[in-house]
């Protein structure tokens, strides 16, 4: 059995796959704090305030819900180390004080900028998209940024197969540019960039590119290719539902929803493939025409899907 020698350098790997296995209690405490709005309650108090009395304005300070303040203290002080707020212990012996910091700012919930929609309520990140034009356009261009890094290599990667199909859809294609650029290099494709109808209005035009606002989960517009951008494709491979770029965000029963939406008949037989063509193990698509076969083969992996 391999040992390893618990030298500086292998405690610190040790402390790094502790950190990662432990990061979602961030999000757990993040996510308590903006349930209990307790940056609201500091915001609303004017200034720092004990633990004691955060709680005390707890739910409107019901006495029923009042919180465990052992529990309380621990999401506190895990919430300052992370800077999300500020203690200050008084020099007088007095209980210690908490307050805002840039960071909380962004959890208040009456606040125009908020982020508190994100963590709390079980709002989508689409809803809130849909509600604030900032926020949509802000991860609007952060999609089209991180897209545009792989568009070359799609378009180099997939000749053959782009060259044979008349219509293609970009299902999730965010403001169509993977798209615009796909028809600028094969302008015999009839395209069609489909996202929600707060994405589609914000996309700009793009010669040849119809915008086409929708909801996946109800239909998909018919085109011979489907395409749905896929990231960190060795992921794929183990673990496809996590970490496609587009069916990433939904559980299996929704992604299979939406590939039988896809009508998509053998797909994917592109990863092995485009990773040895372009050797950087970071990214794919998925690409399908239809087909009689109901079901989706994950090449290289195990993974088959059926969406009969
Ligand atoms: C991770 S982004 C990818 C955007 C784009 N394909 C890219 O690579 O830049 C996921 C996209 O899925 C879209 N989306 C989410 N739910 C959807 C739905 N129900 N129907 C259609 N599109 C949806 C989002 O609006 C968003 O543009």
């Amino acid at each position: 059995m391999a040992t390893i020698e618990l030298d500086d350098v292998a405690v610190q790997g040790q402390a790094e796959i502790w950190r990662f296995m432990f990061s979602y209690v961030n999000s757990m405490a993040l996510k308590s704090a903006v349930e209990l709005r307790i940056a609201d309650i500091i915001h609303s108090h004017g200034g720092a305030i004990t633990l004691s009395q955060i709680a005390s304005c707890i739910n409107g300070g019901g006495s029923e819900s009042s919180p465990d303040i052992t529990t309380l203290a621990r999401i506190m002080r895990l919430l300052v180390r992370r800077k999300i707020f500020t203690v200050h212990h008084p020099s007088d012996g007095g209980d210690p004080v908490y307050d805002l910091t840039h960071s909380s700012r962004w959890l208040l919930h009456d606040s125009e900028q908020t982020l508190a929609p994100m963590k709390a309520h079980g709002r989508e990140v689409w809803d809130l998209a849909s509600d604030n034009p900032e926020f949509n356009g802000l991860f609007n261009d952060a999609m089209s940024c991180s897209s545009k890094v792989i568009t070359r290599a799609i378009l180099s990667g997939y000749k053959e197969r782009l060259s044979s199909i008349g219509s293609l859809v970009d299902v999730g294609g965010g403001t169509g540019s993977l798209i615009s650029e796909i028809v600028k290099a094969y302008p015999h494709i009839k395209v069609v960039n489909f996202d929600l109808q707060h994405v589609v209005w914000a996309a700009p035009p793009y010669g040849g590119v119809s915008h086409i606002a929708g909801n996946m989960f109800r239909a998909i517009p018919n085109a011979d290719g489907i395409i749905m951008m896929v990231m960190e494709v060795r992921y794929v491979l183990k673990s496809w539902d996590q970490h496609a770029w587009i069916l990433h965000d939904w559980g299996d029963e929704d992604c299979i929803q939406i590939l039988r939406y896809c009508m998509i008949g053998v797909i994917l037989s592109v990863f092995h493939d485009f990773l040895r063509r372009n050797g950087n193990g970071k990214c794919s698509v998925f690409l399908g025409s239809f087909g009689t076969t109901k079901s989706v083969y994950f090449e290289g992996s195990e993974q088959q899907v059926d969406v009969n």
